[in-house]
């Protein structure tokens, strides 16, 4: 929601000029504190141009005090000098002062609302995308910004700013001398315009490969037991090489590019002073200059070859910045498939729990072929419906249509006669909770992962489904009871145990619909046996569609629907279906419960 109404109040990225049109689109979130970020420019430009003065006080103590040896005139061309030092240090810290808060606040929001988009797309946009890419554009590049936010944005001006100021003062000081800046500063524009196209395209691939190099840890960090278990570690380990070896020609190729670019900008500024000395000591002997003239044009040439040469490493900075920003708005602006209606309907209170396919179709966004082609099935409310079909027939792809993690492409499912499309999608997921059979906990307590769909559920609540689930007696013996943390940061659970506390996450506060998706693979025959004496309790009063695999899951229905070539092929009791239907029978491997 957030990531949405930040999208709507900033301007559409400019193809001809990705990264830079990129960055501005963060205006909307620096403005609310531009006052800062334009007083750390002013601070460091006071801190920077009073160095601009000292050669115009080394010229006056040389054409002054220095050729009439008027040594007691020094004093205050000394303190001046003092003063400007003290000016200079003062202005270094007020810049880092106040531009450290608004930079991190700028990396704090936009990771925020990076986070708030990730959540907002479909499962559907989030299968497209690599889990190590969304990492390092969270990670990697949100700090690139805030880099360049607190420290290359401000001196990319300020520099700029100080070359000018240079330049004009220099003109005054003394025009010949002064044109040999202005001539040397041209080649540096064309060989910095040329640098920006070049490493544009370089900064983008390092980017990118960074995160799939991000992908491949996240895999193996993920998949460590198979691996393990199969001997892959090395060809994974192998392929991670190969992967940052690749990384690491690229970010040559940004060195190359880098160092090339500061060989040139350094030379130039070296080549200004040169001229300068000719030219001056000749004007000198000529006396068309005093020696403080000369002097102090060098003195200055000299103070402005650091932010001449500095351009070079701000530039590659706003490059990986502008990069940065690209893939940011990628994510941003990717359109949510899966949005709430304009006007939604609300369900009829009290919410029955009728659950209707209607010619219900789907088709996986990468998938060619329809999954699913018009499944025609009803439940009524407090029915418990299961859903057989060989492995591939479609049946978690049904499940997942029902709290609209992916949308139908065709018909439509209905609760209470309400299209589910038409349903405001917190309404609907609070009416409908999900099992699936790949138990997912999250690093929290026990308790946070039950009440993850039901936060205000009471204490009695969540220990009435920690019972219902079988889950009571292992979750007493873990050290900290229902406080101990679980997932990937807590204690390891075993499959069964973690499948337990997602069936009690979904059967929480008896909900109207229930979406169940084989919650009982894990277990083990009495364990399942009284789970399901629970469940038939639970059952009743909710509406379930349950993806059964085992004869001893479907007899725990009311009907059962067999899935057969993504259509229902046959609707009625576990037992009706073993009687008259074959296919049924070889989908159930032909056993007698
Ligand atoms: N994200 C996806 N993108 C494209 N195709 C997919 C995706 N997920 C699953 N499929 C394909 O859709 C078909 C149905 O998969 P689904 O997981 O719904 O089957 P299932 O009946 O639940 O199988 P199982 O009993 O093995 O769990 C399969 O052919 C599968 O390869």
């Amino acid at each position: 929601m957030l990531a949405q109404a930040a999208t709507a109040d900033v301007a559409p990225a400019n193809p001809k000029r990705p990264g830079l049109s990129a960055l501005a689109r963060f205006w909307p979130f620096i403005e609310p504190a531009k006052w800062r970020f334009i007083g750390a420019v002013v601070f460091s430009l006071v801190s920077t141009l009073s160095g601009l003065v000292i050669p115009l006080v080394t010229q006056h103590i040389i054409d002054g005090p220095i050729a009439h040896r008027h040594f007691s005139a020094l004093w205050w061309p000394t303190l001046l000098v003092f003063g400007l030092g003290a000016l200079d240090a003062l202005g270094v810290w007020l810049r880092r002062l106040i531009v450290a808060r608004p930079s991190s606040q700028l990396e704090i929001t936009l990771r925020a609302k990076l986070f708030a988009k990730l959540q907002s797309l479909s499962i559907g946009v989030h299968d497209g995308w690599d889990s190590g890419q969304l990492l390092s554009r969270a990670v990697q590049d949100m700090s690139t910004l805030r880099r360049f936010s607190a420290f290359a944005a401000p001196f990319l001006v300020i520099n700029t700013i100080t070359i000018a100021v240079g330049i004009v003062v220099m003109l005054f000081l003394s025009w010949p001398l002064g044109l040999v800046v202005v001539i040397c500063s041209i080649p540096v524009l064309f060989i910095c315009k040329n640098f920006q196209q070049k490493y544009r395209i370089v900064s983008r691939l390092a980017q990118d490969q960074t995160g799939d190099a991000a992908t491949i840890v996240e895999e193996s960090v993920q998949g460590i037991r198979i691996l393990k278990a199969f001997g892959r570690s090395g060809h994974l380990g192998r392929r991670f090489i190969r992967q940052v070896a690749t990384l690491r020609g690229t970010e040559l190729k940004k060195v190359h590019n880098e160092a090339t670019l500061w060989a040139l900008i350094s030379g130039i500024p070296a080549i200004a002073i040169g001229l300068i000395l000719a030219i001056g000591t000749w004007s000198i002997t000529a006396d068309r200059m005093t020696a403080g003239t000369v002097v102090a044009a060098i003195t200055m040439a000299t103070f402005l070859q650091w932010p001449t040469i500095s351009l070079g490493f701000l530039l590659a900075e706003l490059n990986n910045a502008g990069t940065a920003a690209d893939r940011y708005w990628e994510i941003i602006d990717a359109p949510v498939d899966i949005q709430n209606p304009a006007t939604p309907r609300t369900l009829p209170v009290p919410v029955s729990g009728r659950l209707e396919f209607r010619g219900t179709t789907f088709t996986f966004p990468d998938g060619s072929a329809p999954v699913l082609r018009d499944v025609a099935l009803s439940i009524e409310p407090g029915e418990t419906v299961a859903l057989v079909g060989v492995t591939g027939s479609g049946k978690t792809a049904l499940t997942t249509l029902v709290p609209r993690l992916y949308d139908v492409t065709g018909g439509s499912i209905a609760i209470d006669g309400v299209d589910i499309r038409d349903l405001d999608l917190t309404e609907l997921r609070s009416v409908v909770t999900v099992a699936f059979e790949e138990p997912i906990l999250f690093s929290a307590s026990v308790r946070e992962n039950v009440s993850l769909g039901a936060p205000t559920a009471t204490e009695s609540e969540i220990r009435q489904a920690l019972d219902l689930a079988q889950a009571t007696d292992f979750v007493e013996g873990l050290p900290w009871g229902l406080d101990t943390r679980v997932g990937e940061q807590g204690m390891s659970l075993s499959g069964g145990q973690r499948q337990r506390l997602a069936l009690a996450r979904a059967v929480l506060g008896t909900p109207r619909i229930m979406v169940l998706d084989d919650p009982l693979s894990a277990l083990d025959v009495n364990t399942e046996a009284k789970v399901q004496a629970g469940l038939k309790a639970v059952l009743r009063e909710s509406t379930t569609l349950l993806v059964a695999h085992r004869p001893s899951t479907a007899a725990l229905a009311d009907r059962v629907a067999l899935l057969d070539g993504g259509t229902i092929a046959a609707v009625g009791t576990h037992e009706e279906l073993l009687a008259s239907s074959a296919r049924y029978r070889y989908v159930m491997g032909s056993v007698h419960v």
